[in-house]
């Protein structure tokens, strides 16, 4: 039996780090998708290891199955229905286990993923062979929520081939899940993305399950629905960055200076909410259509100066947004921040040259320009062959 899923990254319109200490956040679907394919083997392919393949890195992974029973004891009788959380001693046993792999220095950053996949896995299906391959069209540690699609994708492959779902396996193309399915998913997906991120909010692996658009605070999602075309161009500075290291940089920052950093997360809550208003309010014409991308624009703005104080920003960004504000258009970093990726606003009656100028000019800076449709599907999943 093959099964593959997929799973979208997303982009903050306003709220991030701050989602994580409580303030609400606005993020919506990209239609940039990471595919996880699961394969059982057959009983004469005779195969006893889990192997993992990244085939856009070309790179593979594999456990013989006596190994993981060694090295990770204690799942023999995996539970599928009830999230189970990492903890130190399980994740210092899976780390042994991944640092045996000799993953190359430059691709080391991996190493958080692949410990992601060990967990879901074997909590879901305990000591059973199987192949899983892995390719994507998100860039990763770029702030477009890689590490969450990832980790959704991985769930809902490994819980649609367990008791805990019932699938019409004879549907044919991409199928989604029922409500309380997504759930369930999501849910362990975010404890993938405990192993990846240290402290995660949730959004990233929430909007990566449920798509659109989605208000988020304190683990409870909101579905928007935009009046507004919101067209975005993401310019990827290709600085590489790593957003746990980012999240615990804001927790210290915190810590110096509480007060300070409360009314910060306090200003973006209010931002995060004013945006969600806004963007969900009719908008009768052209002319109460350019009024909302203005106050759009202002808090994306508001935003990226509140980014800015907690630490995140970087020269690669403040480039970005010097670059885009010659042509009046607003920017923000969207994710981790430190480097990644930067969300302009293209308002609906910009002229096609200008977008054209400024994107020439931001990729003569180096950095790299796509304008992906945003709000799109979330998680869906589909029968090898039929899709
Ligand atoms: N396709 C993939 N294959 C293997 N590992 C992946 C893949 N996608 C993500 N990862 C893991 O996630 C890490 C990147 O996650 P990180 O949270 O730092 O960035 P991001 O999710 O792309 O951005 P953000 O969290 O700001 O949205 C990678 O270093 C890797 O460990
Ligand atoms: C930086 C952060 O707020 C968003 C990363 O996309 C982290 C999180 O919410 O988990
Ligand atoms: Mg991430």
């Amino acid at each position: 039996m093959e099964l593959k899923a997929r799973a979208p990254g997303k982009i903050i319109l306003a709220g991030e780090h701050a989602v994580v200490h409580g303030s609400t956040a606005v993020a919506a679907s990209v239609n940039l998708y990471t595919y996880v394919t699961l394969r059982f083997p057959t009983s004469d392919e005779n195969d006893d290891s889990l192997k993992i393949q990244l085939k856009d890195m070309d790179l593979e992974f594999s456990w013989p199955i006596g190994r993981l029973e060694e090295g990770l004891p204690g799942f023999t009788s995996p539970v599928s229905s009830t999230p189970k959380s990492c903890l130190p001693e399980s994740l210092k046993l899976i780390a042994a286990l991944v640092e045996e792999k000799n993953i190359p220095e430059a691709k080391i950053g991996l190493a958080a993923g692949i410990s992601a996949f060990l967990w879901l896995y074997v909590c879901i299906h305990g000591y059973k062979s199987a192949t899983v391959i892995v390719t994507s069209e998100l860039p990763l540690g770029s702030g477009l929520g890689s590490s969450a699609a990832i980790c959704v994708a991985l769930s809902a492959t490994f819980l649609a081939l367990s008791n805990s779902v019932n699938l019409d396996l004879s549907h044919q193309g991409w199928l989604s899940f029922s409500e309380s399915e997504l759930e369930l998913v999501n849910k362990w997906a975010f404890e993938g993305e405990k192993i990846i991120h240290g402290k995660p909010s949730g959004i990233d692996n929430t909007v990566s399950t449920y798509g659109n658009m989605i208000k988020f605070r304190l683990g409870e999602l909101t579905r928007l629905e935009s009046t507004v075309p919101l067209k975005m161009l993401i310019t990827n500075t290709k600085v590489g960055r790593n957003t746990k290291a980012l999240v615990a940089g804001v927790a210290e920052r915190t810590n110096r200076h509480p007060d300070a950093m409360a009314s910060v997360f306090t200003a973006v809550d209010f931002i995060s909410k004013e945006l969600a208003e806004l963007i969900q309010s009719p908008a009768a014409d052209d002319l109460a259509i350019t009024e909302k991308e203005e106050k759009l624009e202002e808090l994306m703005e508001m935003n990226q100066g509140l980014l800015q104080s907690m630490g995140v920003s970087h020269a690669s960004i403040e480039t970005v947004l010097r670059t885009t504000l010659k042509y009046k258009l607003a920017s923000k970093l969207t994710g981790a921040g430190g480097g990644g990726c930067v969300l302009t606003l293209l308002p609906t009656l910009l002229s096609h040259t200008v977008v054209d100028k400024v994107m020439a000019e931001l990729e003569t800076c180096g950095f790299q320009c796509l304008i992906a449709e945003i709000g799109g599907k979330g998680l869906e999943i589909c029968f090898e062959g039929s899709s």
